[in-house]
């Protein structure tokens, strides 16, 4: 039957990239298993995976929640561009200027800040790793998550076993810009529409990926929003595969592919709950390689590399000294 759209295209922020759609299925259909064990993305309907927690708005959980502490991103703008400066050289880190800061606050405190929020003031993106401390009526709802159902799909995929899932509560608007993660994740959305911009890890050469010791490891050096195509001419190759879901949606995000997630504009407060699970044995290696092992093998090659050649700047010369004129 026509679904009844609750919301609309003005909805989206416009970029300068070729969309296709995601598919979507319900959750018992043969196709979604046969997209998942693809590595294919796929929109999940009525699986019912956070049904227990399609009441989770910021009142809901200020009230349930302990007065635990939870991290909240503050930007300056928009955008919530991901960097981990732990694992970074003193000498790459002291040139970094971070795009966002991290806070510990209180749910209610968030759930004032967001009722009083102003245009100009800094945006806030609360995420909160859930565990058995975040309060008891939270655990209660998460126990009763669909848990049998995720269960064995994580064992039909022989996935690896469930690392982690994050409470996402973001601001209308806000955007978390592409990246890729190294984990299988099902993104299960409880209030409000995010909209989904995914590429295949084949489209590495378009989406110019920071060096991997930078703090901004995994992510696209690309602004979607002004793109510089003298620096990097392959992004007008780039195809996207746009996901936009609601309430009860679950969207399979596979391990190494590219995804751009926004918040829809006007949309109100989004929450969602992400579930990551470590990527699965690699039986035997089959030829020709799949392009997400590329990009393994791509990563590896600059770790060894930065071992062995131990200043940064020195990577480039010798990558081109190996390339240029030989390979190309
Ligand atoms: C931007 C933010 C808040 C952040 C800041 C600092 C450190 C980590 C993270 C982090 C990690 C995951 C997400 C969820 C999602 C993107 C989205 O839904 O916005 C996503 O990429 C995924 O589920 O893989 C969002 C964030
Ligand atoms: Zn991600």
């Amino acid at each position: 039957m026509e679904e009844r759209r609750v919301w609309d295209e003005t909805q989206l922020r416009k970029y300068d990239v070729p969309l296709v759609y995601v598919p979507k299925y319900r959750y018992d259909d043969p196709k979604v298993q046969e997209l998942i064990s693809a590595n294919k993305p796929v929109i999940i309907t009525g699986s019912e995976l956070v049904a227990s927690a399609l009441n989770w708005d910021v009142d809901y959980l200020k009230e349930h929640m302990n007065n635990s502490n939870c991290t909240v991103i503050f930007s300056k703008n928009h955008k919530f561009k991901y960097f981990d400066d732990k694992s970074v050289r003193p000498d790459v880190k002291a040139k970094f200027v971070p795009p966002t800061r991290k806070v510990g606050m209180k749910m209610a405190e968030f759930a004032k800040r967001l009722r009083e929020w102003k245009k100009g003031d800094e945006r806030l993106y609360l995420q909160q790793m859930l565990n058995n401390t975040v309060g008891p009526g939270i655990v209660h709802d998460f126990l009763r998550f669909h848990w049998d159902w995720i269960n064995s799909l994580q064992k039909n995929m022989s996935w690896g076993p469930l690392t982690s899932n994050l409470l996402l509560i973001a601001m209308e608007g806000n955007v978390t810009p592409c990246h890729y993660d190294e984990q299988q994740n099902l993104f299960a959305q409880i209030r409000g529409f995010k909209r989904f911009i995914m590429f295949p890890p084949e489209q590495f050469e378009c989406l110019y990926p920071y060096p991997v010791y930078h703090p901004h490891d995994r992510q696209s050096q690309v602004d979607f929003e002004r793109p510089d195509y003298m620096k990097f001419p392959k992004f007008k190759g780039a195809v996207g595969h746009e996901a936009v879901i609601g309430p009860g949606d679950v969207l399979y995000i596979p391990i190494y592919w590219w995804h751009h997630v926004e918040s829809l504009m006007r949309g109100g407060y989004t929450v969602s709950v992400n579930f990551w699970y470590k990527a699965g044995p690699t039986e035997k290696i089959e030829y020709p390689l799949k392009g997400y092992q590329k990009v393994a093998i791509m990563r590896n090659v600059e770790k060894m590399l930065l071992e062995a050649l131990h200043d940064p700047q020195e990577l480039g010369p010798l990558l081109r000294a190996l390339v240029l004129g030989r390979y190309t």
